[in-house]
């Protein structure tokens, strides 16, 4: 190998001493972006033969810069900030960590949805104000007597089906393959899956096909007073669509834990309503996830330095 640098591009955690423990005793160093413009990453990708990157956009111009690259490591599970076709046309690697927070974005998930169904966001609020009652708190109903339904039945949505089971939910899933993974979670169609949930969850990864999923027509098909559940990505919703189904009624309450643009203008109108409840992209983090997220990626890395395969590659 005859670059010893990696490029992080950016990450939410203070220090990197995870990876500098690891790295620095391989004698790999580590070139922390001061920032994630694209200008910067472009300057600071020349020399280095990976990339680890958690949200920054590594655009064709980054991977095109970057000549001695062999590696884009996904600090996490979705894979919509990378060009992966540049990269895959270029033989560089691409690896994401799959599996490290199904647990808690599915926690995450029934904690958005119960804080909603169980109007816990809006007596809280209500309450921390001295106002201790019952008094015009939207309506709320049976669990067990509700259906909730999952867009796309992968690793979380198979996990929040699990869960929202034992809180007795009637749960059906949309997928393209309509693969129910032997759980007998009845799959539906899109237009079934929308027409027939009293809560929506969304678990399908960004794409052309999933981009502005919920817009102006599908809000349509929802049954009127349809709860809404965001923890996949902020652009399956069309923002201004959302508003104006909450505005109108036909949506009674958002759970978001992502958003587009991240991070959102959170003075903008859609967050100032009273039925929305945000997080801000916190649904993966648990001390446990984000550990083994790092050490798992520091694996790829260093595996690749010694000219091993790494684990989890998704573009070969
Ligand atoms: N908020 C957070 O902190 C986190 C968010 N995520 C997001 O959650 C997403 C899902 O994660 P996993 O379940 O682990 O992924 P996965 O790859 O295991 O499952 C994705 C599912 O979406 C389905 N799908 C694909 N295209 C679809 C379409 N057009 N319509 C409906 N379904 C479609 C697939 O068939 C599959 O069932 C990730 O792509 C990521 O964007 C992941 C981790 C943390
Ligand atoms: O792992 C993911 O895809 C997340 O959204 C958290 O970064």
């Amino acid at each position: 190998m005859s670059s010893r640098k990696i490029l992080i591009t950016d990450h939410p955690w203070p220090e990197l001493e995870i990876e500098e423990n690891l790295l620095r005793a391989a004698g790999i160093e580590i070139v922390d972006a001061p920032n994630d413009a694209e200008a910067t990453l472009i300057d600071l990708a020349q020399d280095v033969f990976a990339i680890a990157t958690c949200w920054a956009e590594v655009t064709e111009p980054v991977i095109r810069a970057a000549k001695s690259c062999k590696l884009i490591c996904r600090m996490g599970i979705g894979l919509d900030n990378i060009n992966l076709k540049v990269a895959s046309e270029l033989e560089i690697l691409v690896t994401n960590v799959p599996d490290y927070c199904v647990e808690e974005v599915a926690d995450h998930t029934l904690g958005l949805m119960l804080a909603l169904t169980r109007n816990i966001g809006f007596f809280h609020q209500r309450t921390k104000q001295g106002e201790y009652n019952l008094k015009a708190g939207p309506p709320m109903h049976r669990l067990s007597e509700q259906r909730l339904g999952l867009i796309g039945f992968g690793h979380i949505g198979r996990e929040v089906f699990q869960r929202a089971k034992a809180f007795g939910l009637d749960v059906a899933a949309h997928t393209p393959s309509g693969n129910d993974y032997g759980t007998g979670c009845p799959m539906l169609s899109l237009d079934e899956i929308l027409f027939t949930s009293d809560i929506l969850s969304l678990h399908a990864p960004l794409s052309d096909a999933t981009h502005h999923l919920i817009n102006d027509s599908t809000v349509n098909q929802l049954k009127a007073g349809v709860i809404l559940i965001n923890t996949s990505r902020g652009s399956l919703i069309d923002p201004a669509a959302l508003l104006r189904g909450l505005q109108t009624g036909k949506i009674a309450g958002a759970g978001l834990d992502v958003f587009e643009p991240e991070p959102p203008d959170l003075h903008d109108e859609l967050y100032r309503q009273e039925n929305v409840i945000a997080t801000p992209h916190a649904a993966f983090v648990s001390e446990e996830s984000v550990d083994e997220l790092r050490m798992r990626v520091t694996k790829q890395i260093l595996a690749v330095f010694n000219g091993e395969p790494p684990q989890n590659i998704v573009n070969q």
